[in-house]
C-alpha cells in the first residue's frame, strides 16, 4: 500500500501497549505527548482504542471535529500552532454514550483509514494509544505500519508493579517479538504513592515488578511513575501535567522517561 508522502512525514512512531486495562496506558500516552510537545517537538496522538476512546477527554478536546481535506482527514489540534494533533474515533461519535460495537473487519478498515489517511504533515513523534491486550486493533496497526511509510517504529510497554499486570505485559513482549516490532522499553506506572506533603513513597501494590520484568526480558526500563492525585486531576481535566505541576513528585520521573525515549 502506498501512502501519499505529502500527507504525512513521521520521523518516529511509538506504539503504547499494555496487557491489562486501567494501568494508565492512555494517561502515560497523553503525558508523554505533552512532554514532547513542551520540548518543542511536533507530536501526533492516534487513539486506536475504538471501544473505549479516552484520549479526546485527556486532551480536553471532547468537542473536537475531524475535518476532511482533499488528501485525507485533518487531526484535531490542541494548539493554535498545530504542533499537537489528535485522532480518535471519539471525534466521530455523536455522543459520549455512543458505543462502538464492531466485529473485526470493520475495526480493521477503520484502523487502516487511521493509519493511512490522516494528514499529519511533518511530525517528530506519533504516539499510538492501543486497547489492552493483543487483539484485532493491534494486528491491524501492525499490518498497516509495515506497509506504510512509517519506517521507524517501536513499542513502549506500560505496566503496574503487580504480578497480574506484569504477567500480561510479558505476553505483550512475546507479541512484539512475534510481529517484529522493536521494544523501546517498559514503564512502571502507579509505582507507589508519593505523599504530596512529606514526599515519602508508600508502595500500595508490590514493588518494582516492571523493573524486574525489564531486567529478566532484556528490555530497557524507562522509569517508574508514582500514583499522584495531581496527575489524576490533570488527566481528568485535560491539562499539561509537566507545564502546570512542576513541584509534583511525578514531575522528574516523567521527564526522565521522556529523555530516555528521545535518546
Ligand atoms: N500515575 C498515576 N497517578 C494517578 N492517577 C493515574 C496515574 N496513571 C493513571 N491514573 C488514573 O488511572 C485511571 C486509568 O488510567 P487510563 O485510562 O490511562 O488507563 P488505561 O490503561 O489506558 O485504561 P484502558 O486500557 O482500559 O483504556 C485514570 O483515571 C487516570 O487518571
Amino acid at each position: 500500500m502506498e501512502v501519499d508522502d505529502q500527507k504525512s512525514n513521521v520521523k518516529k512512531v511509538f506504539l503504547v501497549l499494555s496487557g491489562k486495562g486501567g494501568v494508565g496506558k492512555s494517561s502515560v500516552t497523553t503525558q508523554l505527548a505533552f512532554a514532547l510537545y513542551e520540548k518543542g517537538f511536533k507530536v501526533g496522538v492516534l487513539d486506536v482504542d475504538l471501544c473505549g476512546p479516552s484520549i479526546p477527554k485527556m486532551f480536553n478536546l471532547e468537542n473536537g471535529i475531524i475535518n476532511q481535506s482533499e488528501t485525507g482527514w485533518i487531526p484535531v489540534y490542541y494548539d493554535n500552532e498545530q504542533r499537537l494533533g489528535v485522532i480518535s474515533i471519539g471525534f466521530l461519535l455523536n455522543s459520549k454514550s455512543d458505543a462502538v460495537i464492531w466485529r473485526g473487519p470493520k475495526k480493521n478498515s477503520m484502523i487502516k483509514k487511521f493509519m493511512t489517511d490522516i494528514c499529519w504533515g511533518d511530525l517528530d513523534y506519533l504516539l499510538i494509544d492501543t486497547p489492552p491486550g493483543t487483539s484485532d486493533e493491534h494486528l491491524a496497526v501492525m499490518e498497516n505500519i509495515k506497509t506504510s511509510n512509517y519506517c521507524n517504529y517501536s513499542a513502549i510497554l506500560v505496566t503496574t508493579p503487580q504480578n497480574l499486570s506484569v504477567n500480561d505485559v510479558r505476553r505483550e513482549i512475546t507479541f512484539c517479538r512475534k510481529v517484529g516490532i522493536p521494544i523501546t522499553g517498559i514503564i512502571e506506572n502507579m509505582s507507589g504513592f508519593t505523599c504530596p506533603h512529606c514526599k515519602d513513597c508508600t508502595y500500595l501494590f508490590t514493588k518494582q515488578g516492571g523493573k524486574i520484568l525489564a531486567d529478566n526480558s532484556n528490555c530497557n526500563f524507562l522509569g517508574a511513575i508514582p500514583i499522584d492525585p495531581n496527575l489524576t486531576q490533570c488527566i481528568e481535566t485535560g491539562q499539561e501535567f509537566l507545564a502546570t505541576l512542576k513541584d509534583s513528585p511525578c514531575y522528574t520521573n516523567i521527564k526522565e522517561v521522556v529523555d530516555k525515549i528521545i535518546e
